[in-house]
């Protein structure tokens, strides 16, 4: 589903990805972590076709992202912040997302707001951080994608809240399958609900590929996630350290 090779992109004269080289097979929950200003919301900015790379080839479905409204049509981003329209109610989004959205599935995003307990007169704005979270996932559902991107959703959510948002999520691909990468610093989240992993540092892709190889240690035994994503960090702040010196 996704290929990557030699990807970069700079803002003015700072990369903030670099030579980046990924291979995922559609189908898969895939984890992006890496530590602050490691190029994870670039990286998902230039796989949604938000962005265009400034080096290298990026496919996705064999095609540029966004390249047409087809493309578009596949893809489900809920971005860092849980982006609604403040001003609009909870149902006046479902009908901006119809009217929007050649695939959309009218019936179960209305169920869904129902099973939510949102009230559909409520203005977003007026919506808690988790239930906004939960209104983005809704609307990006609905669309029927086959992939969907998600930007560190659970940031702002209680532990109760998060845990509820990662089993609707996983309640609904299991209903529909949609390819899901989602970026987090929630390790545990991640090694639960992921089965293929990308760990960025620096803006280099330091390791990628299906969670049960990246576990695998050289003795045979099976590593913990948070000591393969720890370490890869580590190796992040070293470098800068000997930079600096
Ligand atoms: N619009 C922009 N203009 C200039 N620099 C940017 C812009 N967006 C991101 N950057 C820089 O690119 C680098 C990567 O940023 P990015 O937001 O992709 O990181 P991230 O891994 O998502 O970070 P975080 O975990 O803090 O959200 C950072 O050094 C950031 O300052």
């Amino acid at each position: 589903m996704i290929e990557a090779r030699g990807v970069g992109r700079r803002y003015r004269r700072r990369w903030a990805l670099r030579d980046c080289a990924l291979e995922v097979p559609a189908g898969r929950t895939v984890g992006l972590v890496g530590p602050n200003g490691a190029g994870k919301s670039t990286l998902l900015h230039l796989l949604t076709g938000l962005l265009p790379p400034s080096a290298g080839e990026l496919r996705v479905w064999g095609e540029r992202p966004g390249s047409s409204a087809g493309w578009l049509a596949r893809v489900g981003f809920v971005g860092q912040d849980a982006p609604v329209h403040r001003a609009l109610t909870v149902r006046e989004h479902l009908v901006f997302g119809r009217r929007a959205n050649r695939r959309w599935d009218a019936g179960w995003a209305e169920r869904r707001v129902a099973e939510l307990g949102l009230d559909p007169g409520q203005r977003a704005g007026r919506l808690s951080g988790g239930q906004r979270a939960q209104l983005a996932l809704t609307l990006a559902l609905a669309k029927r994608p086959d992939l969907l991107v998600l930007d560190e959703p659970v940031a702002a959510l209680d532990p109760l809240a998060r845990r509820e948002f990662l089993d609707r999520l996983a309640a609904a691909r299991a209903e529909h399958g949609p390819s899901v990468l989602l970026s987090s610093h929630l390790i545990g989240d991640l090694a639960r609900d992921c089965d293929h992993l990308i760990v960025l540092g620096r803006g280099r892709v330091r390791a990628a590929g299906p969670l049960p190889e990246l576990l695998a240690g050289p003795d045979g035994r099976v590593r913990e996630l948070e000591d393969v994503v720890l370490e890869q960090l580590q190796l992040d702040r070293d470098e800068r350290a000997e930079e600096r010196s």
